[in-house]
């Protein structure tokens, strides 16, 4: 498996979780441009690496494309005589890239599966939505299939459009949760706590709060209704977060997320 901007942020979380969970070192190469930041992933992870695209995709069976958005087209043209001649599963990675764009640009007939993985991925705590394009065979979804599970949880889409939505919740979500935290943290130090002992606090109860809301039998409305103790404190905070809109506000938030990929649709051939 060549993982193309295998050293980046996203396929280097998926890398290093498929690692973690023992998918075998020896059959997964990173490539990168720059040649110091590949060399030190791999030899963090033990992964090979390449700097020759080209090269490193000679007899890969699958291909997972993880570079930036607004330099895939350029990345496409140049391994596109490869994946035409021989027809490799491709797997991107990329937000707002439509499966007619690398049909385009890569030519007509290679099977090509979106995939929308999260950083958490590196902990084996991700979550991946997958759409497979025309020609993806049962063998080629079980492979993206196995990919996501080494890393975390799967979840197929029936339409393409169901992938803009997993970018709302879980593909940009964990920064919604990173940036709740750091404001936590701020505001615990404002008010006099030492940092270190802030985010100590702080990301054992989001790490807490999350464990119990997966194990627990009951929905997340009821385990917030069992902190708030009538007249206590929590609902006197609650209170704060909904009557300043929170509800509200993380519903525009994501729905600014998923047009926005949508928007980069658009944008991708101008
Ligand atoms: N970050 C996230 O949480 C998520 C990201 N994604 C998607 O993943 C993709 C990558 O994002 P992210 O990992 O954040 O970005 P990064 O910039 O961290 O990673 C992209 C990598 O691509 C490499 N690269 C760029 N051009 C080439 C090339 N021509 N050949 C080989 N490698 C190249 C860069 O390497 P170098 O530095 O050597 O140039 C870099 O390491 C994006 O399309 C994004 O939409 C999807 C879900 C979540
Ligand atoms: O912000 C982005 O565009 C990428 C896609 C999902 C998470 N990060």
């Amino acid at each position: 498996m060549v993982f193309i901007g295998g050293a980046g942020n996203m396929a280097g979380a998926v890398i290093g979780g498929m690692v973690a969970s023992g998918y075998p070192v020896d059959k997964i190469v990173a490539t990168g441009r720059n040649q110091d930041k590949l060399k030190d992933f791999c030899s963090r992870t033990g992964v090979h690496g390449s700097t020759d695209n080209l090269a490193a995709i000679q007899n890969a069976d699958v291909v997972v494309l993880s570079v930036k958005p607004q330099v895939m087209k350029a990345l496409c043209e140049t391994i596109a005589s490869e994946v035409s001649a021989r027809k490799p599963l491709v797997i991107t990675l990329a937000a707002g890239i439509p499966l007619a764009a690398y049909q385009r640009w890569l030519g007509p007939g290679v099977p090509i599966v979106r995939a929308m993985p999260n950083t958490p991925a590196l902990v084996g705590t991700g979550v991946t939505g997958l759409y497979a394009g025309e020609g993806v065979t049962n063998e080629h979804k079980s492979v993206a299939t196995q990919m996501a599970d080494a890393v975390g949880i799967a979840q197929w889409v029936e339409a393409e459009s169901g992938i803009d939505q997993v970018i709302a919740v879980s593909g940009s979500g964990p920064a919604y949760y990173f940036q709740f935290m750091e404001s936590m943290i701020d505001a615990a130090e404002k008010a006099g706590m030492d940092r270190a002992d802030a985010e100590r606090l702080t990301l054992q109860t989001a790490l807490g709060a999350a464990k119990l809301a997966v194990a627990a039998d009951v929905d997340v409305a009821q385990l917030k209704r069992n902190v708030m103790s009538p007249n206590g404190t929590t609902e006197r905070a609650i209170k704060r977060f909904q009557e300043g809109g929170l509800p509200q506000l993380v519903e525009q938030a994501m729905g600014d997320c998923a047009a926005r990929a949508a928007e980069m649709a658009k944008e991708l051939d101008k």
